[in-house]
C-alpha cells in the first residue's frame, strides 16, 4: 500500500484552511482573545508553509523547502505561545522569537544535507519545537479545561509521530528521496503528525471557549473588586444552606447541626474614603477581605452584601463558635491600620458584626435570618460600633480596642 504525499498534503492544506476559518470566526465572538489570534497566527504560517512545499513546481526545490519549513517551524512556535498566554495568562517566553533567527539558517544549511537525513533532522526540529507545548499542557493545564488535555494528548502524537519519521527516513533512506514521493511510512508518519497538529488545533479553541465560560461564570457571581461571593450568589447559598439542613433533618440525619449567618459593616467607611479618597477605600476593602478569608474554613462563605458590608454564611456552626471567629476578625482588623493612603497616611477602621443563628432543630426562612442578622448588627452599631453582637442575646461583647479611623 502506497499514501499519496500530495493528497495528503492539499487535504491537509483544506482542513488547516477549515480551522483557519472557523478561529477566525471564533475570534470575533470572543473579541479577539490573544491567545486564538496567536494560535491562528500559527495556522496562517502553517498554510503558508504547504503552499511553499507545493510551490516547489514554480520555484528552485531548496527555497521550496527552506520556506516550507521555516513556515512550519514557525507555526508550532505560534502555537508554544498561544498556549504560555493561555496558561501562563503573560507575554510569549523569549526564546520563542531569540530561537527565529537560527532556525532559519539551521534550515537553509539542511538544504546540503541528503534528503533521507534533512527529513529527520527536520522532523526531530518540529518535535523539539512541540516538546515546550507539551510540558506547557501538561504542567500547567492537565487540571483545567479539560479539552487542554485533548490539546496535549494530541501535541504528543504529533511528536511521536515526527520522532517515528525521523528513525524511520533513517532507518529506509529509499522512501525519502523526496518529500513528495509516494510510500506508506513517509505518507503515514506525515499524516499522523500533521492531523494530530490539526486536532489539537480544534481542541486549543474548546480550551479557549471553557475558559471564556469559566471566566464569565465566576464574573455573574463574584465581586470585581474583592473577589468574595457577590450578593445574589450569598442570598442564594445561604437558601441553599437552610434548605439542606431542612432536608437533613426532615431525612432523620444530623437533626440539630446550626448554621450561623452574620452580617459585616465596616465602621465610619464614608469617613475613610473622605479623608483618604476612594482608591484607599477599595484597598481597605480588599484588606479587610484578606483578613476575613485568613480565618474562615473551607466550608464557609464569605459575599458582600453592599458597599462596605459583608455576608458571612457558617454552616455547622452555633452562635459560640460564631462570636469566637468574628472576635478574631474584629481584634484583627482593629489592631493595624489595613492600607496607607496616597500621603502615605495608614488607615485603621475597626469592624461591627451582627450574628444570627438559624437552629439544627427548627426552620426559618432565609429572609428571616438576614433580618435577623440585620438587627443584630443594628445593635452593634448603636451599642458604639467595634462589636459582635449576637441576635437575641443580651450579653454583647464589648469591644476591646477604641473606634480609630
Ligand atoms: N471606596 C469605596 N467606597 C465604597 C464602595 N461602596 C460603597 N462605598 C462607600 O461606603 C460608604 C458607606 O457609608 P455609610 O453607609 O454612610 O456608612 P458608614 O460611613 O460606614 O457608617 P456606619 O456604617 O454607620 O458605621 C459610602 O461613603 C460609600 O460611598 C466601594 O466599592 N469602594
Amino acid at each position: 500500500m502506497q499514501l499519496h504525499t500530495p493528497t495528503l498534503l492539499v487535504t491537509l492544506l483544506l482542513g488547516f484552511a477549515l480551522l483557519t476559518l472557523e478561529l477566525g470566526v471564533a475570534q470575533r465572538g470572543l473579541r479577539a482573545r490573544p491567545e486564538l489570534r496567536r494560535w491562528n497566527l500559527g495556522n496562517w504560517a502553517m498554510l503558508a508553509g504547504f503552499a511553499m512545499l507545493f510551490a516547489r513546481v514554480l520555484m528552485p526545490e531548496w527555497l521550496s523547502l527552506v520556506l516550507g519549513n521555516g513556515l512550519i517551524a514557525l507555526g508550532l512556535i505560534a502555537y508554544v505561545q498561544a498556549l504560555h498566554r493561555l496558561l501562563r495568562e503573560a507575554a510569549p517566553p523569549r526564546w520563542t522569537r531569540r530561537i527565529q533567527p537560527a532556525l532559519w539558517l539551521g534550515l537553509a544549511l539542511l538544504v546540503f544535507w541528503p534528503q533521507s537525513l534533512r527529513t529527520a533532522a527536520v522532523s526531530l526540529l518540529f518535535a523539539g519545537l512541540l516538546a515546550p507545548a507539551v510540558w506547557l499542557v501538561l504542567r500547567h493545564g492537565w487540571r483545567d479545561e479539560r479539552s487542554l488535555r485533548t490539546v496535549g494528548v494530541t501535541l504528543g502524537l504529533a511528536m511521536l509521530a515526527l520522532g517515528v519519521r525521523a528513525v524511520h527516513a533513517l532507518g529506509v533512506p529509499e522512501d525519502y528521496q523526496s518529500v513528495m514521493q509516494p510510500s506508506l511510512g513517509q505518507g503515514a508518519t506525515f499524516m499522523m503528525a500533521f492531523l494530530a497538529l490539526l486536532g489539537s488545533g480544534f481542541a486549543f479553541q474548546l480550551a479557549v471557549f471553557e475558559r471564556v465560560a469559566q471566566q464569565m461564570e465566576h464574573l455573574a457571581s463574584h465581586d470585581g473588586l474583592t473577589g468574595c461571593l457577590n450578593r445574589s450568589t450569598t442570598d442564594a447559598l445561604l437558601a441553599h444552606e437552610l434548605r439542606r439542613a431542612r432536608r437533613e433533618r426532615q431525612a432523620g440525619g444530623p437533626a440539630g447541626r446550626p448554621l450561623a449567618f452574620v452580617l459585616l459593616d465596616l465602621d465610619h467607611f464614608k469617613q475613610v474614603n473622605d479623608r483618604h479618597g476612594h482608591r484607599t477605600g477599595d484597598a481597605v476593602l480588599q484588606a479587610f477581605v484578606a483578613i476575613a478569608k485568613q480565618r474562615l474554613r473551607g466550608s464557609d462563605a464569605l459575599g458582600r452584601t453592599g458597599g462596605e458590608e459583608f455576608g458571612l454564611v457558617l454552616p455547622g456552626t452555633d452562635a459560640d463558635g460564631a462570636r469566637v471567629l468574628l472576635e478574631s476578625i474584629r481584634q484583627a482588623v482593629a489592631a493595624a491600620p489595613l492600607a496607607t493612603d496616597e500621603s502615605g497616611r495608614p488607615v485603621q477602621v475597626t469592624v461591627s458584626a451582627g450574628i444570627a443563628v438559624a437552629p439544627g432543630d427548627a426552620g426559618i426562612s432565609a429572609d428571616r435570618l438576614y433580618g435577623r442578622a440585620d438587627q443584630a448588627l443594628y445593635e452593634a452599631k448603636h451599642g458604639g460600633r467595634n462589636r459582635v453582637e449576637v441576635y437575641g442575646d443580651s450579653n454583647p461583647v464589648q469591644a476591646a480596642l477604641p473606634l480609630n479611623t
